[in-house]
């Protein structure tokens, strides 16, 4: 049957209420968006973690309360492919128009998210530590983000070139919630306010090394995070801060967007990345601005 697309609304996971791309068919509403060629599906596990289906409802109106998570994986997909196509003209994340899938509810108290190398998954969370991971702008584009860095630097995900693909991650993070400087701060301890997972400006309050001083050399297993890939990501996270906080948000992003597209390679490490966004700045906006980033590399004792 033909699919038609429509608009609707439905109830975020913060219960503000967000704009949605709908399909109307066979008389019922769902979570499939067709107004760009990477058309965006959201589906829903209902907490398992083997089965689930697309999210439908009777009218454009998606309130109720477990259908939060998938109004928001929706609407924060369609946020994230907009800004790629906007500010890069990236075309979904392969640049091909891949279609991008979400599944909510995965699992039960389930504290994560990640990108599957197929699809998009989110926890709900156990309600303290964490609420809905959807919820976040910053966290779907962090995931989102490791799709943009699997088509194209190909970052392998351990040790230095692990924490940069981390790294990148937050910072496109950023570049789509652009008014603070934390990640995860909309779902992270519901009960506490003003805190976030992690902090780009000063890595340090949330046990993070800010400086290669501080560089944590942790096994390269699952129980060593990879090599230690979600700390020691503080230190390019801080010379991200120390370069956007010089050259504004409109500069760094086309910086660190040619550098993971162009320059990038799987085994890069912290001083392939320096040498990578300074030449990015070169190509760009030319020598001074790349003094620039080549300042805030040494300032974490990246050379
Ligand atoms: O850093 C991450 N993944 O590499 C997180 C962990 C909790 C948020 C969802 C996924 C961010
Ligand atoms: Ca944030
Ligand atoms: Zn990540």
């Amino acid at each position: 049957l033909k699919e038609t697309a429509t608009t609707g609304s439905g109830t975020a996971v913060n219960g503000s209420t967000r704009p949605l791309n709908l399909d109307f068919s066979k008389g019922k509403y769902s979570l499939i968006d067709l107004t760009h060629s990477g058309r965006i599906e959201t589906y829903d596990a209902k907490n398992t973690t083997t089965t689930y289906s697309l999210m439908t409802n009777k009218t454009k109106y998606f309130t109720s309360q477990t259908q939060r998570a998938g109004v928001d994986a929706h609407y924060n997909a369609d946020l994230v492919y907009d800004y790629y196509k906007n500010k890069f003209n990236r075309n979904s994340y392969d640049n091909l128009g891949a279609p991008i899938y979400s599944i909510v509810h995965y699992g039960v108290n389930y504290n994560n998210a990640f990108w599957s190398g197929e699809v998009m998954v989110y926890g709900d969370g156990d309600g303290s530590t964490f609420t809905t991971l959807s919820g976040a702008n910053d966290v779907v584009a962090h995931e989102l983000t490791h799709a943009v860095t699997d088509y194209t630097a190909g970052l392998i995900y351990e040790n230095q070139s692990g924490a940069l693909s981390e790294s990148f991650s937050d910072v496109f993070g950023y570049f789509v919630d652009p008014g603070d400087f934390l990640i995860g701060e909309d779902i992270y301890t519901p009960g506490i306010t003003g805190d976030g997972l992690r902090s780009l400006s000063n890595p340090e309050q949330y046990n993070q090394p800010a400086h290669m001083n501080q560089y944590r050399y942790l096994s390269n297993t699952e129980a060593g995070d990879y090599g230690g890939v979600h700390s020691n990501s503080g230190i390019p996270n801080k010379a991200f801060y120390n370069t956007v906080t010089q050259l504004g948000n409109s500069k760094s992003e086309q910086i660190y967007y040619r550098a993971l597209t162009l320059y990038l390679t799987p085994q890069a490490t912290f001083t392939d990345a320096r040498a990578a966004l300074v030449q990015s700045a070169t190509d760009l906006y030319g020598a001074a601005d790349a003094q620039i980033v080549a300042s805030a590399w040494d300032q974490v004792g990246v050379y």
